[in-house]
């Protein structure tokens, strides 16, 4: 039976706390211990100072109530290249190379927001709410940037803002708040959890991401032995780890983004993960996963995502940082993670460009659709 992942448990808001004493603690778990398990996660313990723990219901309800909108009001704001709107059931394919079918989830991603006012069509159930959801997206990208710096006090960075200030809020990005609903297993007949996922294996694409659950809801998973050859072994990660269960709510998973992870040299490592019917009542057979106790995926599940990324136009080179220079790869640099690093022989990229390589590759029928249109 598999273990769930070990991923440690940081507290970054405790009145006390020394900056200089949680960066070191977040950046040991990040590179000793979560290369050692080869992990790029941690948790956020959610002591409710960052982001309130009224202001995260309150985004759960929202989308909810989005995701329950009349199908037309969802379609009229269909995803556009601009990464922002609703994806429908099996819009998006994280796993091009694996999956027989999309992923069984919708999707809403919000861009920025003009003050308080979306800048994108919405649903008219969150047209009053939209001033709530400004706020939640600005508290991510905030809490975003306060770990952020700590990464940069970390790793010695000169000057420590370097990746905070290169995430500044007010200037165009690629980050998205994303409302994230996979229906019940009950009413999606055809998936067959014995081989389909609710998401597909992927590593993100951004800088970090911040991932809210919601107790009681199973299905992610991360990738536990990349190198291996086959099968890929997957480890469950619990919404609430040992220690956390009475906090106000569940911690706020964080992980490493493919454009941190290529900035920093591989020195912080981005995960693959996934989001399947582990748990699931028709998925007995499966030889796949079991879920954590008291988790299962029988329910419908929502998670809210918030992909943080730095300004469009940031150039992605060298980080200063004598330990990010001198990181060869170590441990982590077997030649299989080499061959599947797109970016190994590229120019210097910005990260809009980045950000653009990469939607392509999973939007593959948006994609396509726009290329014959062009035609
Ligand atoms: O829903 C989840 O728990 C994970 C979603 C995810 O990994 C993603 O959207 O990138
Ligand atoms: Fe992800």
């Amino acid at each position: 039976m598999p273990e769930a992942a070990a991923i440690p448990i940081i507290d970054i808001s405790a009145e006390e706390a020394d900056q200089a004493q949680v960066a070191k603690e977040l950046l040991f778990s990040w590179t000793r211990v979560a290369a050692a398990v080869e992990y790029g996660f941690i948790y956020i313990k959610n002591s409710g100072r960052d982001i309130s723990v009224e202001q995260i219901e309150n985004a759960f309800n929202l989308s909810r109530t989005l995701f329950s909108s009349p199908l037309e009001d969802k379609q009229r704001c269909k995803i556009e290249k601009n990464n922002r709107g609703w994806s429908g059931m099996h819009t998006e394919t994280l796993d091009p190379e694996t999956q027989r079918v999309g992923d069984f989830k919708e999707g809403f991603n919000f861009g920025p927001f003009a003050g308080s006012k979306a800048t994108q069509p919405i649903p008219a159930s969150i047209e009053p709410h939209q001033a709530e959801l400004a706020a939640f997206r600005f508290a991510c990208h905030s809490l975003c940037r306060k770990l952020l710096l700590l990464f940069g006090i970390g790793l010695g960075v000169s000057p420590p803002d370097f990746f905070s200030t290169a995430h500044a809020p007010e200037k165009p990005s690629g980050s998205i708040l994303r409302f994230l609903y996979y229906p019940p297993p009950s009413s999606t007949p055809t998936a067959r959890p014995d081989q389909d996922v609710r998401a597909g294996a992927h590593s993100d694409y951004g800088s970090i991401t911040l991932l809210f659950r919601l107790r009681g809801q199973a299905g992610l998973e991360i990738l536990k032995t990349p190198s291996s050859p086959s099968p890929p072994e997957w480890a469950p990660v619990p919404v609430c780890p040992p220690g956390t269960e009475a906090d106000p709510a569940s911690p706020i998973l964080v992980n490493i983004g493919d454009l941190l992870s290529y900035w920093t040299n591989g020195l912080l490592r981005s995960t693959v993960h996934r989001v399947s019917f582990a748990g699931s009542d028709s998925n007995s057979d499966s030889s796949s996963t079991t879920t954590p106790n008291s988790e299962s995926s029988t329910d419908p599940r929502y998670s809210l995502v918030y992909f943080c990324h730095p300004a469009d136009d940031t150039p992605l080179s060298a980080v200063p940082s004598e330990r990010v220079r001198s990181f060869n790869g170590g441990d982590l640099a077997d030649a299989d993670a080499k061959t599947k690093n797109p970016y190994a022989e590229r120019k210097v990229l910005t990260a809009n460009e980045h950000l653009q390589m990469r939607l392509r590759a999973s939007y593959l029928e948006l994609y396509d659709r726009e290329d014959r249109e062009k035609k």
